[in-house]
């Protein structure tokens, strides 16, 4: 049965999948912002909006909690590749997506699709790319003033934006202080997702996230790919390593070609039928399909 929408976790960061083939739900801003409400509405990180098909190709789009479009989402990827295959759109073991910030490759590990790996592309340090405002740059081990207090700061891209501050000690407390004055600071543009990295090995990092349009996360697929290019460039880390977070553990092996390989595992939550109150609430276009049905009744 087509459901309304379907809901799935990557190490707790979980995201509502609205399918335009099965709602024709509106996911405008002030809709997202309702579904993804933890006590208006269904409550998640965000929302996978897809599959959409131009030319055979699998698009996705990635809307935050706040409303604003990511390029791209780590575990959004993984979470919307399982989706693929519980809902019969895809039969392959191995198959692209594509995003704002790429097309990226898939392959499923296992046999219920609930271990996923993702080739997520090259990293870029530039300014430019990121984007940092300011003379075209790699941004390493830059000097950055948050209030009177001056960090350092790494910036890269994996498809969206990251900044990654490097730390002896760090906590949810940390991130959920600092986290909004570094995601909005006026040197990015497009603001930035923000994460506190502490080194605990060559082959172990731990981190913990400030998420751009979505606050403190337990997981990010795309921040754990951030902070291993980071850790590997400035060399405290070798090229395969584990990224431990609130949520879990994300695997990341950097290729000799420079492509971040990320590994993770992806659950199924739940799937159903919005409320016909919460129908109402939300703004534009809803499921006439839904609507004839109640009046039936
Ligand atoms: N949770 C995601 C990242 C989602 C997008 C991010 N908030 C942004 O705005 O770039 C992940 O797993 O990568």
């Amino acid at each position: 049965m087509e459901m309304d929408y379907y809901k799935y976790q990557a190490l707790g960061n979980d995201y509502i999948v609205i399918d335009p083939n099965k709602s024709n739900l509106n996911v405008m801003n002030e809709n997202v912002k309702l579904l993804c409400d933890r006590n208006f509405g269904i409550g998640s990180d965000g929302i996978l909006y897809g599959p959409i098909y131009e030319n055979e190709i699998i698009k996705l789009r990635i809307l935050n909690p706040d409303g604003s479009e990511a390029e791209k989402s780590g575990n959004g990827i993984r979470i919307f590749a399982k989706y693929l295959i519980d809902s019969g759109y895809v039969k392959d073991r191995a198959f692209q997506i594509s995003t704002l910030g790429g097309t990226v490759n898939i392959e499923v590990l296992d046999e219920n699709a609930t271990l996923l790996r993702v080739d997520m592309g090259v990293a870029s340090f530039l300014s430019e790319e990121i984007p940092v405002n300011g003379a075209l740059r790699e941004v390493i081990n830059e000097k950055l003033l948050i209030g009177d207090h001056e960090y350092r700061i790494n910036c890269v891209t994996v498809g969206n934006p990251h900044c990654v501050i490097l730390c002896s000690d760090i906590s949810e407390r940390l991130a959920k202080e600092l986290g909004p004055k570094f995601e909005s600071n006026s040197i990015f543009p497009n603001r930035t997702n923000v994460q506190f990295l502490k080194i605990m090995d060559k082959n172990n990092i731990q981190i913990e996230i400030w998420e751009r349009g979505a606050g403190y996360t337990l997981a990010s697929g795309s921040s754990s790919c951030a902070a291993a290019s980071v850790a590997y460039k400035l060399g405290l880390a070798e090229n395969k390593m584990k990224v431990h977070m609130a949520g879990g553990v994300i695997e990341i092996e950097i290729t000799s070609s420079g492509h971040i390989v990320m590994t993770g595992s992806v659950y199924g939550v739940s799937q159903g039928f919005f409320h016909k109150d919460l129908l109402k609430r939300v703004n534009g276009k809803i499921d006439a399909r839904r609507v004839i049905k109640e009046k039936k009744t």
